[in-house]
């Protein structure tokens, strides 16, 4: 059985670094992991594990950008790139070919039109799923969109809309933990200032549809009717779909990637389907006479 696991989410939410961190503690538990990039604009130096699988041998955003017939920017061009993997899987299959029994870490680009708005993930997963790997998703968000409750939720909303898509197992993973935890260290602060902190976070790791109530007046002075009908229209719609949970990932603390990898692990039933291993004394023992 082969395992693959997709990192995605919004730009510089932290997957590559997230990935980085996946196979170093994938190489300290003596299993083995590869790194695949997916994304075609990643720069060359930005990866601390050589990929094996690189979307960038078939197709890169440069080359895109800079043919004349193609007239892309940036995004666009991300996206053609996506479009032209997937009229090339066969490219992919090949090039999946030669790892068994592996965790292949997808590192995924950062343009959330291709988890919203595209039939791309679905569609990779399919063909995934057709080469018989087992496939789960991760998707970041930054802890510092928790400094806003409207970034916030509009992650939170993004998240969810990229999950329905999939009918894959999930993770919302809330990346950069430790940025939180250097506020919440403030001294200023004091004790009690960071239980509060704490209690907090928990409302936003799983998420309180009423942090998006309380907003509403406490920095936008006029109310608008509209928009605050949207906010109870969101709060309802989180209140009946409790989907999105994040776990949190602080990379300063061993512990935090390894929570987070033995939920993948979970989700993904990792070694279920391993050979049951032989007990050492089970012939010439009493008990087969009894
Ligand atoms: N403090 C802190 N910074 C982080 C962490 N993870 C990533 N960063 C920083 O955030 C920035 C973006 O990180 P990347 O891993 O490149 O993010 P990405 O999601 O791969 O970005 P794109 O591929 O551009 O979408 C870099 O400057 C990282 O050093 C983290 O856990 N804590
Ligand atoms: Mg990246």
């Amino acid at each position: 059985m082969r395992y693959a696991v997709l990192v995605t989410g919004p730009a510089g939410a932290g997957k590559s670094t997230f990935c980085a961190s996946f196979m170093t503690h994938l190489n300290l538990s003596k299993r083995t992991g590869h790194l695949v990039n997916l994304d075609p604009a990643a720069a060359p130096t930005s990866f601390e594990y050589e990929p094996v699988i690189d979307i960038k041998e078939l197709v890169s955003l440069e080359d895109v950008m800079n043919d004349p017939d193609l007239h892309y920017g940036p995004n666009g061009g991300v996206v053609y790139c996506f479009e032209y993997l997937l009229q090339n899987m066969d490219w992919l299959e090949e090039e999946l070919g030669s790892f068994e029994d592996d965790y292949l870490i997808i590192d995924c680009p950062g343009q959330i039109e291709l988890y919203t708005h595209h039939p791309f993930l679905p569609t990779l997963v399919k063909n995934l799923s057709r080469l018989g790997i087992r496939t789960c998703a991760t998707y970041l968000i930054e802890s510092q969109f928790m400094e806003d409750k409207y970034k916030f939720f509009s992650g939170v909303l993004s998240a969810m809309s990229a999950m329905v898509n999939l009918e894959i197992p999930w993770i919302n993973v809330m990346s950069k933990m430790d940025l939180v935890t250097a506020n919440a260290a403030d001294p200023s602060g004091g004790a009690r200032n960071g239980l509060r902190g704490r209690r907090n976070i928990a409302r936003y790791l799983e998420p309180d549809p009423m942090l998006l109530s309380m907003a509403h007046g406490d920095e936008r002075s006029t109310p608008n009717p509209r928009f605050h009908a949207l906010n109870e229209a969101i709060v309802k719609l989180i209140e009946e779909h409790p989907l999105v949970s994040f776990l949190p990932l602080d990379l300063t603390n061993p512990d935090s990637i390894e929570t987070v990898v033995s939920h993948i692990d979970y989700t993904m039933q990792y070694g279920e389907d391993e050979e049951p291993k032989e007990p050492h004394d089970l012939d010439g023992g009493d008990f087969a006479d009894e």
